[in-house]
Formats: structure tokens, C-alpha cells, sequence
């Protein structure tokens, strides 16, 4: 497989040099040059299949021959090693729970797919490689778990001050080892910037081998297709197909569902769920993409104003205003609204939903209301523990804190303090 930039000023490249680069050389995104399809056989009987079975046969024809196949089934079998349960909670509403990894969020996966590529492609390499990632909630504890005690692999974690939860802040701040946390004064648009600033700057890259652990590298990004085929497996009539909702801020995560879908996965329509940070839904509504300045929500893991992966989303409906809206609605959801749907579902039907995965329940239960017969799915991202506060006023209850997440709050928080400037990032990483 090659991948291409979508800036088209680089040169292609295979799954290890995209995954090692994180960014093209020109600033562009990598993106497969073609998209496989996955095997009739394998959609038509797709509950045959085993987790570990279906995750390597979706991730082979992306990998090709960087990794040997036999470690790439080991790779992405340690990866999935928790489960992905499909919970109804209404006659049409059922939740993909994607918080029952390490992190107890949906990154959890990207993250531990990454983590392992990473570490098979830096052995027997002198120099070490240094994981820069933007967070604005989740990607960082995810990315700090996942790499761990990676040999040959430091990673800086840039997260905005005063903007993730407390649970959160604990994951990422509290590792040590070769994990370093900066807490940024500014938003996840600015860790962001002044990630992609550093990948692109000549003396950086002269003492540093530079990559990235967001979504914008393939290596995070393509495996959080995997959940939504485990999805379909647990969906009960593959006649009538799903609608899937998906809490949106970077947009990996609808963009890899898009892609699976693009591939062969059944899906009947996509919701892009975000809250005020809308300039998908803007541009849905509208044709006009105009990236925002990002405010502070409940749902702080998608305050996102400029999605990286907006760009993979055109170039899958090749820029095609009409065609994009064929797939994939949008829907803006304000904190009080989320507030009101954790409440109202957890007295309606003792579900507990975190903000994120209230976002994206709101959503659908409107759309599903104006298209009457249809059933669907949200993708619940986070565990609600991670926003407590948020989580006991709407539902009148205590979140119970799991016990493999206690340890957190005896942790020491050990983090650096920066501006938001790009030229400050880059005098600490040289002088360091
Ligand atoms: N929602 C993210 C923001 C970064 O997204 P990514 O998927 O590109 O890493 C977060 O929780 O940090």
C-alpha cells in the first residue's frame, strides 16, 4: 500500500515511512492511494469471525509488507484485547462502548496499534524517535499509556490548560518514564498548531526523529476502523442497516467510519455529532468550511475548531459537497442540551451517558425521530467517570470510580508549563 499527501507536493511512501513521518514533508495528511475492499465473504459472514481475525484481515491490505504478517497478528490482537460491547438502551438506540481499554476511551485502540508498529519499526535503530500529540481529553492518556516503556520511543504530550478533566489531566501527567506532559496556555487548536509547526522545522528535525500520535498519522488513525466492523458483527438484523453517530471534534474517528464504510461495511448513514465546535456541520449545512476558534464545552474532548482530518473526509466524496451530505448529517448540540440527554436517559432508561456520547445520543434520536423505522447506534467514546462532575449533576448519582482507575488519584501530577507559541516549544526541545 502507498500513501499519498494530500497537499500532492511529496512523494509517496509505504506504511512504515507514513507511520514513522507521521506528516508528509509538504504538511499534508498521508492517505491511502486506494481504497481496498473488503472481501463479500468476510461482510456476509462476518459473525464467523473471531475479533483478532477480522482486526488482521482489515489491517493487512493497510500494512501490506512493512510489518510481517505474523507480527502484525500479534500486533493488532494485543491491541483489541478488551471488549467492544454493543448495549441497547432503547428499542432503536443501541451503544457502541469504546471505553473498556486501558484508558477507558476510544483511543485506547489507535493508541496500542501505533504504539506496537512504532516500537517493531524503531528495533536496532539507534536513534531514539520522539512522539509529539496535541490533546484536547483523551488522545494523551491513551498515547502515554500506549507507549509506556516503549524502547527507543520518548513521547511529549501537549495538552490545554484548564481544558480536559481532571481524570484525564491525572492520565496523561502522572506516567514519567519516557512520557513528558506539557500543559499549554491555550487551546487544543494551539497544541496542535505548534505540533505540526515542530514537524516542519529544519533544526527540530536536525536533533529530533519527529513523528505524531494523533489522528493525523495513519498508524493512530486507520485502526479505529476495526470497532465499527465489531460493531457490525453484534448488529442484530443485517438487513436493516445502522444509522452510527459519532461524537466529532478531530473527525479520525467518523473519517476511519467513512472509510470502513467506503471499503465494504454496511452502514446506512453517518452522523457527525459535535457540540458548539461545529464547522462541520457549518459546512454541511452551508458548502462553506470555515474553521473556528475553539470554546471550552462539557464535552471538552471535541473542542475542536479546525479538524486535521476534515481534508481526509473531502477527499473521500472527492470534494463533493452533495455527495458528502448523501452520508454522513451534522448536528451542533449545545452543553445544555447534552446536559438534559444524560439526564433524561439516565431516568428513562438507567443508562449512564458521558457528555461525548450524549452529544451523539441527541443526536440520533433526533435524526431517527424525522426518519421514522430506522435503527442506530452511538459510539459511546469515553467512560463517563472520566467527566464526573458533569456526569452526577445531570443523573443526581455518584460516579463510581472502576477500581483499575483508582490508582490515578494517588498519583503526583508532573507537568511543564508553556506558552502557546511555537517558538517557545522549540527553545525547550533544543535546550533539553
Ligand atoms: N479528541 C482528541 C483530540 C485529538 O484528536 P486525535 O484523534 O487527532 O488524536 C483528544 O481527546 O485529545
Amino acid at each position: 500500500m502507498q500513501y499519498f499527501s494530500l497537499n500532492k507536493t511529496a512523494p509517496d511512501v509505504d506504511f512504515k515511512e507514513a507511520a514513522v513521518r507521521g506528516q508528509a514533508p509538504d504538511k499534508g495528511l498521508y492517505f491511502p492511494r486506494r481504497i481496498p475492499t473488503v472481501e463479500k465473504e468476510i461482510i456476509n459472514n462476518i459473525t464467523n469471525f473471531s475479533k483478532e481475525e477480522l482486526a488482521f484481515r482489515i489491517m493487512l491490505p493497510y500494512v501490506g509488507t512493512a510489518i510481517p504478517e505474523k507480527v502484525l497478528y500479534q500486533i493488532v490482537s494485543e491491541t483489541i484485547d478488551f471488549p467492544f460491547p454493543l448495549v441497547p438502551i432503547t428499542e432503536n438506540i443501541s451503544s457502541l462502548e469504546l471505553f473498556h481499554g486501558p484508558t477507558m476511551a476510544f483511543k485506547d485502540v489507535g493508541a496500542r496499534f501505533m504504539s506496537r508498529c512504532l516500537g517493531y519499526f524503531s528495533r536496532g535503530q539507534d536513534k531514539k524517535v520522539t512522539v509529539l500529540v496535541a490533546t484536547s481529553g483523551d488522545t494523551g492518556g491513551a498515547v502515554a499509556n500506549g507507549f509506556l516503556g516503549v524502547e527507543g520511543v520518548e513521547v511529549i504530550i501537549l495538552y490545554p490548560s484548564g481544558k480536559v478533566s481532571p481524570v484525564q489531566e491525572l492520565q496523561l501527567t502522572t506516567c514519567g518514564q519516557n512520557i513528558t506532559a506539557l500543559e499549554v496556555k491555550g487551546s487544543f487548536d494551539d497544541c496542535q498548531a505548534m505540533v505540526k509547526d515542530a514537524f516542519m522545522d529544519a533544526d527540530l528535525n536536525a536533533h529530533y526523529s519527529l513523528t505524531s500520535a494523533n489522528s493525523i498519522n495513519v498508524a493512530r488513525w486507520l485502526p479505529q476502523q476495526l470497532y465499527y466492523f465489531f460493531a457490525y458483527q453484534q448488529w442484530p438484523n443485517q438487513q436493516e442497516l445502522p444509522v452510527v453517530a459519532v461524537p466529532s471534534g478531530n473527525f479520525g474517528n467518523i473519517c476511519a467510519g467513512l472509510l470502513a464504510q467506503a471499503s465494504g461495511l454496511p452502514v446506512k448513514h453517518f452522523i457527525a455529532a459535535c457540540n458548539v465546535n461545529d464547522a462541520v456541520p457549518e459546512y454541511l449545512r452551508t458548502g462553506s468550511y470555515q474553521p473556528k476558534k475553539a470554546v471550552a464545552t462539557v464535552s471538552n474532548a471535541m473542542d475542536v475548531g479546525s479538524p486535521s482530518n476534515f481534508i481526509r473526509v473531502m477527499e473521500l466524496f472527492h470534494n463533493d459537497h452533495t455527495d458528502i451530505s448523501k452520508h454522513l448529517s451534522g448536528y451542533t448540540v449545545s452543553d445544555a442540551v447534552t446536559e438534559q440527554t444524560i439526564a433524561g436517559v439516565f431516568n428513562r432508561y438507567h443508562y449512564v451517558l458521558d457528555p461525548h456520547g450524549a452529544v451523539a445520543y441527541h443526536a440520533l434520536a433526533d435524526y431517527l425521530y424525522t426518519h421514522p423505522g430506522m435503527k442506530g447506534m452511538i459510539l459511546e467514546t469515553a467512560h463517563p467517570v472520566k467527566f464526573p462532575e458533569t456526569v452526577s449533576a445531570a443523573t443526581g448519582k455518584e460516579v463510581t470510580v472502576p477500581p483499575e482507575a483508582q490508582y490515578l488519584f494517588s498519583r503526583k501530577k508532573q507537568r511543564i508549563v508553556m506558552e502557546p507559541s511555537f517558538s517557545g516549544l522549540k527553545e525547550w526541545l533544543l535546550q533539553r
